[in-house]
């Protein structure tokens, strides 16, 4: 597992009010969106699985994932396959979950899943408790979630979803890559849980450390829990690479092969 720092611009982002459902990836949303439009990227062949949905909540209604994924990606993309979706309100909530696992095989698995994490580790809505091994399933939220999502609901605590739809901790270490933004203080104990500590189903996060391909992108308030060495560390691993890099492409300038530096991940 790797951690890299992110620099926080705009400090007064952090004060506004986020959706619950994984504002942390939209900076990067909002970049490949500019990608798109600039033709540097396309989503034509690119097919989305989205980690989560409530259970229950009307597919239209604005705290629906749905919604938020159309209105912050999907309208603004060149995507013509459609994206993949959980149905928090199919007939049969476990058929669902499978079929949606058999979706993904049958795709011949995921590349790369992009998320955040919760204040309680929780990655998808993995809370803590879930199984290390779990697959997409209902998962009931924890009621810590529930408060936390309130402010959604018009501060209606009885109006949010009491359970959701989720790929299982497993389905996120299945893919090929996983990248996970963690940014603010709300976020620092989970982040100092989760790679400080060992892999435990109480901060589902840590199991990213069985993942080979996982990186984690944390802005400077995320890393208050951690040790100045831990910090340390991990910045000094950027600045090696960084080095190593540099080096590289001076070879390469000079049309000098390194197959070594090339092959170091
Ligand atoms: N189920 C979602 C998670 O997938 C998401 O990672 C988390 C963090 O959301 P945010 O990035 O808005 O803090 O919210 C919900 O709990």
């Amino acid at each position: 597992m790797q951690t890299y720092q992110r620099l926080r611009t705009n400090p007064r982002q952090a004060l506004r009010p986020r959706p619950p459902y994984g504002s942390s990836p939209i900076p990067t949303y909002k970049h490949l969106i500019s990608l798109v439009q600039e033709g540097k990227l396309s989503f034509k062949n690119v097919v989305t699985f989205n980690m989560d949905e409530y259970v229950g909540l009307p597919r239209d209604h604005t705290e629906s994932y749905h919604t938020f994924m159309f209105r912050e990606f999907f309208s603004h993309i060149d995507t013509r396959l459609a994206g993949e979706l959980l149905n928090g309100n199919a007939k049969n909530l476990i058929e669902e979950c499978n079929q949606y696992e058999a979706r993904i095989k049958a795709f011949g698995g995921i590349e790369l899943f992009l998320g955040g994490i919760g204040e309680d580790g929780h990655i998808a809505f993995n809370e803590p408790g879930s199984s290390l091994a779990s697959r997409t399933r209902i998962k009931t939220l924890a009621y810590d979630t529930i408060l936390a999502n309130a402010r959604f609901f018009n501060d209606d605590i009885a109006a949010v979803p009491r359970m959701a739809l989720t790929v299982g901790v497993a389905t996120v270490l299945d893919s090929r890559e996983v990248v996970v933004v963690v940014t603010g203080q709300r976020k620092a104990l989970a982040l100092s849980k989760a790679i400080e500590e060992g892999v435990n189903h109480l901060w589902t996060l840590s199991a990213l450390q069985m993942h080979p391909w996982a990186l984690i992108v944390v802005d400077e308030d995320a890393t208050a829990e951690l040790h100045v060495k831990t910090v340390k560390y991990f910045k000094s691993i950027e600045r090696v690479q960084d080095e190593v890099e540099a080096m590289h492409a001076a070879l390469t300038a000079q049309g000098i092969e390194d197959d070594h530096v090339g092959s170091m991940e």
